[in-house]
This record gives C-alpha cells, structure tokens and sequence, in this order.
C-alpha cells in the first residue's frame, strides 16, 4: 500500500519575467494505492499530475504531508534509507526514445540495473541473461530477436515495451505510466495499456495512470480509483466507472465533455465553461479554485474552499458545495 497525506509542493518560478511567482503545484493532496491496485490522475495540462507522480516515484522533494510506502513513513529516513522503497516504484514516462540511452543495445539496458541486482543478491550471469530475456518475454517481446538492436531500430511501442521491461528488472511493486501512450502511433497504444492491465493481473503490481486522456483512464476501468486534479488540488474521486458515468463536480463535466461547441449552439441546458488559459493566474485564490470558470458558482464558493468529502447521495468524494448532474461544454478559446 503507497498512501499520501497531504502532500503540497510550491514551485518558485526562476527567470526574469516570472521570477519569484509561486506555483502551487499540489495543495494538500491525499491519496492511497493498494498493493495490486491501480489509479489514474487526471486534469489538463498544468493541473500538478507529474509533480505528483514524480514525488511518489521519489523524483521529486515535497515541502509538506507524508508519503508512507508499505507502512513506512518516508520523512523518518534518511535519502539512503529511502532509496529501497523508492525503488519499488518505477516511472514509465512519455516519450521512450528519451528514456533509453541510443548508444545501448537491448542487452545492455537490461545488463545495467540486472548486475546491480546480481551483485546484492550474489546471482551469476547466467541468471542476469535469463531474467533479460524473461523480462523481455514478459512484454511480449522475442529476446532473439531484440536483444542485439539499438532503440533506433526498434518501433515506438517496442521501445515502451524495453521501457516496462527494464522497470521489471528490480521486482517493482509499483509502475507508473506517466503518458506513457502519448507519444506512440495511435495504433499501438491499445497494445501498451492491455500489457500494462496483464502486469498488473499476471505479477500484482500496482499501476497508477497519469494522464490528460479520459479514454485512457475509462479503457483501465473496473475497480481502478480516479483522481480529478485540479491546480493542485483533488476536486473529485471515486471508482473510475462511477465518476465517469455520474460525475458531480463541473470541473469533472467539463472535461468529460471537453469538445469545443461552438456558443450559441450548446444543447438546452448546457453550460460553457471558460478554458483555463484564460485566467490570471496573479488573482489570489481565495475560495474554490473553480470558481472563476464555473458557469455555477454563488457567494460562498468564491468565499470558502469546499473539501473533498462524500454527501448524501453522493458516493464519490467531492470538493463541491452544489454536487449535481449537469449539462457542461467546454467553450472554445475564440468565444471568451
Ligand atoms: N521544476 C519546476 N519548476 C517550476 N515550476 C514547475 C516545475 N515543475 C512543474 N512546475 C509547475 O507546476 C505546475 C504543475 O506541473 P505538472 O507538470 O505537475 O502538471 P501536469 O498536470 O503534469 O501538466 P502536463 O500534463 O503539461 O505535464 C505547472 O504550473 C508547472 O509549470
């Protein structure tokens, strides 16, 4: 079990322009993912996602809440003492090709995090050569066949294939897929989230999705949690087949029905929602983050900040005073 309890992380923004700006990446985020489990994060472009998958991966420092992995607060260790925890849990990020070094062949990307295992558990080489070709296998890759090459002769969704394999070297208890489908051709992208869902059932691992997509988080479905991140904080979350058919807050509607409709030729009843790249972000932030692209809101959201909880017939938590069905469109930029 990885849980997280209140984790909040600032960035300060460096460069002339920007310089000395605050970013408040995530605010007070809880979360917690089962052994076996998995979860997607979701939000648009901006929302803390990364941040959030970075520091659960150890990638990234927080200034404050506690991550506790198995059990094990984490803010008790020393870096050293973390580093075996952290190692449980690997990144899978977007682009592959960045992700393996170009001058290695297949062979030895796997050599690499193999030896260091071989030499904390006393294996021989022989063992390093048959977990490579069975982690390979695992993926659904020929061994004969790839070992030898160099990620330039392999194809994108090969490479994520390597990318997973070589994660599967240290026995992780948990992967996580940062857009890991976003920079394949389309038509492999199935094919790299059905392997992740077999992982996850064959070995147990737990998978956590980041991801701008909800296709993506709907396609892993059943019994996964989803997160709806909203500039750095939780607004709605619930089993990912329960917040997707009958989400509540309108964040979470607007980017269920985030296609551009033209204004004035919304459906009766439905509501623009103003894109986020229309805000100023230099407004301090009093109340519900939403507010000022929520066709809903009254005096007390832009008062007061509603927490996420669960109400009365409401069976995901949210962070909404007015969770209700509603019709919502997302406006395109050129009408605002
Ligand atoms: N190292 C950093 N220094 C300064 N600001 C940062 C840094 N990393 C992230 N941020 C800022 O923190 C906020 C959250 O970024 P993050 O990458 O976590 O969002 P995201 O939802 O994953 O977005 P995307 O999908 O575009 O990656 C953004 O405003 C981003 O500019």
């Amino acid at each position: 079990m990885i849980t997280g309890n209140g984790i909040t992380k600032t960035f300060r923004q460096r460069g002339s322009v920007l310089a000395g700006r605050e970013v408040h990446a995530l605010r007070g985020v809880d979360f917690a993912i089962a052994k076996g489990g998995s979860a997607s994060f979701i939000g648009e472009s901006g929302c803390g996602k990364t941040t959030l998958g970075r520091i659960i991966a150890g990638l990234e420092t927080y200034d404050a809440g506690e991550i506790s992995i198995g059990g094990t607060p984490m803010s008790g260790l020393k870096p050293k003492q973390r580093q075996p925890h952290f190692r449980k849990i690997q990144m899978i990020h977007q682009d592959p090709y960045s992700a393996l070094n170009p001058t290695r062949t297949v062979h030895q990307t796997l050599q690499a995090p193999l030896a260091l295992r071989a030499k904390q558990t006393g294996r021989s080489r022989q063992w390093m050569d048959e977990r490579a070709a069975e982690v390979l296998s695992l993926v659904g890759l020929d061994p004969d066949t790839v070992l030898s090459r160099y990620p330039h002769q392999l194809s994108g969704g090969m490479r994520q294939r390597v990318v997973i394999a070589r994660a599967l070297t240290v026995d992780p208890e948990m992967l996580v897929a940062d857009e890991a489908v976003s920079m394949i051709d389309v038509s492999l992208r199935l094919g790299i989230l059905a392997l992740l869902k077999d992982l996850r059932e064959r070995l147990g691992v737990s998978v956590l999705f980041i991801t701008h997509d909800v296709a993506t988080a709907r396609y892993i479905g059943g019994d996964s949690e989803l997160y709806v991140i909203y500039r750095g904080q939780v607004v709605e979350r619930g089993p990912v087949d329960t917040v997707i058919a009958d989400p509540v807050h309108p964040y979470t509607q607007s980017l269920l029905s985030a296609i551009p409709v033209l204004h004035g030729l919304e459906l009766p009843g439905e509501q623009p929602v103003v894109p986020l790249a229309s805000l100023d972000e230099s407004q301090p932030d009093t109340g519900c983050l939403f507010t000022r692209r929520c066709p809903f809101h009254t005096d007390r959201c832009a008062g007061e900040r509603p927490l996420l909880r669960v109400t009365e017939d409401v069976p995901q938590e949210h962070a909404c005073f007015y969770p209700e069905r509603r019709s919502v469109v997302a406006r395109p930029m050129s009408e605002v």
